[in-house]
């Protein structure tokens, strides 16, 4: 589903009005008719008491219509215009008048004490006051009024997006209405899924409004859902052997960080990899073969971390190998650094670079676009920060649009994990992820990740696809423990259930 800025939001709408000849009242009318029957699964509007907050601008035209289709259900209605009602919009106006033929009540915020009473007295109140259109931080009589909505025992359902929250950001200094259910209008925005905004949208409906489906493919942003990953992921041959599913080269780990190449090898395993061979620093090598039998562990040299005289065995051995997961546990030794550089600069294939290979190419300022593989790259945001220079604020307050720029700069497809996780590529294309929990916040949980990413594209999965349907994977299955333990899970573990996730993921 594609997943909307204001502008795009506002383009969608003018797109079904001028493009496909649907009027500005014909998606009001829908909008406003599907806040009811969106949410008549979950909450009885038969005989409930219903407050309707109205802002003056277009999603209060929304909520003049949803007090109209509430009282045809059954329910008993108050609207509260909240504003200048000369400013009321045309449209929402028009509305209006309709609800006052009906003999709906329509009161205006004069006596907050009155309007406080029934807020209190509420079974559902709904949210109508801003939508899109917000322009700065509520303050005055509206941030009170807010505040009060907040402390009611009503069912809260927001129109649009919760209203204090800006669209493109999720943003609201901790003044947005706190919703039960929000009834997103087109497709989802952005103020639904970043943080802090993803904590007050509650259940989110999203309601088509009757536009036609083609009509969002100028946005480039992606809500990653379950059937999108559905439809990417390779189907296993009843006839394949091993030698049709990868072969993973993994170069990983240092003194100390033995374990980070273990753990990348068994997201591969899991994740359904042929083979996983498993390429360590000598001085290590005996610490962690036969650990997992599975994995064909090599020694390279005789130290503790890599060194540049490492590079034409490591070539050599990454002959026989489809793709190659390089940086988990190498560490930061200048002599890592410069053999991950020596390696890049002869390695033809595709490359998955994680952790400490991250950290080489920003010291050494290692200009991917001009090196001959193809490369997915897998940061936290701190790793991306320094990639790319700046703080760590910085690049949270537009993590979507810092990956876009990152990917379409530099000719990568780039994994920026955190919440939510964002993959970006060449082509400008941005998925955002929408499985994971903050259980996953413990050390090993992109090692892990690497090894799955990496095992999809030897299954022969597209750069862009085998990370978007990883990352998916490997949070999904993070989920499925969250659920049988809440938080205090190991990477190991979320490795173990990738089966399982990808088994749910392929469930009709
Ligand atoms: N064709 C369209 O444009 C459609 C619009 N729709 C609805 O219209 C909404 C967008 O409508 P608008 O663009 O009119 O904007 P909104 O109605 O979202 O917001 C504008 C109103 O908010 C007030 N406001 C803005 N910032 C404020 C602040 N900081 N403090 C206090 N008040 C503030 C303005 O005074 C104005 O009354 C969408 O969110 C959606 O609900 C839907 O009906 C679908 C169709
Ligand atoms: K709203």
């Amino acid at each position: 589903m594609k997943l909307l800025n204001k502008i795009e939001s506002q383009k969608l709408d003018s797109l079904a009005i001028n493009e496909y000849g649907l009027s500005e009242s014909t998606l009001m009318e829908s909008a406003g008719a599907s806040v009811i029957s969106l949410t008549s699964n979950y909450i009885q509007w038969d005989a409930a008491k219903v407050v309707v907050l109205c802002g003056t601008g277009n999603n209060g035209g929304d909520g003049f219509v949803a007090a109209r289709y509430a009282t045809l259900m059954g329910a008993d209605v108050v609207i509260f215009i909240v504003g200048n009602i000369s400013h009321l919009t045309k449209i929402s106006q028009a509305y209006k008048a309709i609800v006052e033929k009906m003999k709906i009540p329509i009161k205006a915020i004069q006596k907050a004490e009155e309007t406080y009473r029934f807020l209190e007295d509420a079974d559902i109140i709904v949210d109508a006051l801003i939508g899109t259109g917000l322009t700065s931080a509520i303050k005055g009589e509206k941030a009170k009024l807010i505040n009060r909505v907040n402390v009611s025992s009503a069912i809260r359902v927001s129109i649009d997006i919760p209203s204090g929250l800006v669209c493109d950001s999720g943003e609201c200094n901790g003044l947005a209405i706190k919703a039960d259910y929000t009834i997103a209008m087109g497709s989802i925005k952005r103020a639904h899924v970043l943080y802090p905004g993803c904590e007050y949208c509650g259940t989110i409906l999203v309601s088509r409004i009757g536009i036609p489906s083609k009509a969002d493919e100028f946005c480039k942003t992606e809500w990653v859902e379950k059937k999108d990953i559905e439809e990417m992921l390779p189907h296993r041959m009843k006839i394949g052997h091993k030698g049709n599913y990868g072969t993973i080269g993994i170069i990983a780990g240092s003194e100390g960080l033995e374990g980070a190449g273990l753990l990348t090898a068994c997201g591969a395993l899991y994740a359904g990899s042929g083979k996983v061979h498993l390429l360590v620093p000598g001085e290590i090598a005996l610490s962690i073969t036969g650990k997992v039998p599975e994995i064909m562990v090599s020694s390279i040299g005789e130290k503790n971390c890599f060194f540049v005289s490492d590079v034409e065995p490591v070539l050599q051995k990454l002959k026989s190998y489809n793709v190659v997961a390089l940086g988990t546990g190498i560490g930061r030794h200048l002599q890592t650094q410069l053999f991950v550089k020596e390696l890049l600069l002869k390695i033809n294939g595709t490359v998955i670079l994680d952790a400490d290979a991250l950290y080489a190419i920003a010291s050494l300022h290692i200009s991917l676009k001009e090196l001959p593989g193809q490369f997915i790259l897998t940061p936290h945001v701190g790793e991306f920060a320094r990639l790319i220079n700046k703080e760590v604020v910085e690049v949270e307050q537009n993590r979507i649009e810092w990956a876009r720029l990152y990917a379409q700069e530099n000719q990568v497809v780039l994994v920026l994990k955190g919440y939510p996780t964002v993959t970006a590529t060449p082509l400008g294309e941005v998925f955002v992820n929408s499985t994971g929990n903050p259980g996953m916040a413990t050390g090993g949980m992109g090692d892990v990740l690497t090894g799955v990413i990496s095992s999809l594209y030897g299954q022969d999965m597209e750069l862009d696809k085998a990370a978007v349907a990883g990352v998916y994977m490997h949070s999904l299955a993070a989920d499925l423990l969250a659920e049988e333990k809440g938080v205090g899970f190991t990477a190991s573990e979320v490795a173990e259930k990738i089966p399982q996730s990808r088994m749910l993921i392929s469930e009709k």
